[in-house]
């Protein structure tokens, strides 16, 4: 029987933390050691809002890092698409840029989604469709370090432009959105991905969910 016809319905897995806490480290360590499920990996970044109309120089300057940059509601709406087991296209975001590219990409449903990012138990409508919420608990020294490392190496910015922009908006609004969404997190993860007693126990976990929704 096929996993619509079952009636079963894919696992949302949520993880958050700050920029540079090791949230894409935890997923795809979760992702790895799942074996035997079928996996799908979602990155609140890639539903940042499109800003072609903006001249470049303005892109630079908006708060990366407010609820209001990115659309939710599509997140949301694609979420419900993969619940109903329907493929959906994931827009593709350009960093440097600070805009969408022209691509999509056409992701398929699968039996545990993983949706990650800085701001994904802010919104409550997105805490409501997750099985299990996992905040990753970083310094904020290791996390800035990471992210001038990269940043620079990976998302064509310059030194200065991430100390800039770190003291103008990233700093502030850690600790107003996404500090406080903790409360929610089902599991504390301190310091990424090299923890592997909590992936294990993590893993542990998924699969007792997935034996208990069959
Ligand atoms: N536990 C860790 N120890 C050392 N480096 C790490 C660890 N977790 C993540 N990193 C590195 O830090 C950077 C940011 O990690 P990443 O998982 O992308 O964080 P986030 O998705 O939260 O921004 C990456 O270069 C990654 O390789
Ligand atoms: N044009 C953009 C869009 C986002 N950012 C920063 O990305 C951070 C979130 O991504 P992580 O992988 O670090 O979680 C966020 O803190 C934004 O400031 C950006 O710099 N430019």
């Amino acid at each position: 029987m096929s996993q619509q016809a079952s009636n079963k319905r894919p696992i949302i897995i949520g993880v958050t933390g700050g920029s540079g806490s090791g949230k894409t480290s935890v997923s795809k360590a979760i992702f790895e050691q799942l074996h035997g499920h079928s996996l799908l990996m979602l990155q609140e970044d890639s539903y940042y809002k499109a800003q072609d109309e903006k001249p470049f120089e303005e892109r630079t300057k908006v708060n990366y890092d407010h609820p209001d940059a990115f659309d939710t509601d599509l997140l949301i709406e694609q979420i419900h698409e993969l619940l109903n087991w329907k493929s959906i296209e994931v827009p593709v975001y350009d960093y440097a840029a600070h805009t969408r590219s022209k691509e999509v990409i056409k992701k398929d449903p699968k039996e545990v989604i993983i949706v990650e990012g800085i701001l994904v138990l802010n919104d409550p409508r997105l805490r409501d469709l997750m099985d299990i919420k996992i905040f990753v608990d970083t310094d904020d020294d290791i996390r800035i370090i990471r992210r001038i490392q990269r940043d620079i190496e990976e998302r064509g910015r310059s030194l200065q432009s991430v100390i800039d922009q770190y003291l103008a908006t990233v700093k502030q609004m850690y600790h107003q959105f996404i500090e406080p969404t903790k409360r929610y997190a089902d599991i504390i993860v301190p310091e990424g991905g090299e923890n592997q007693v909590a992936i294990d126990l993590l893993v542990t976990k998924v699969r007792d969910i997935i034996s208990k929704t069959n």
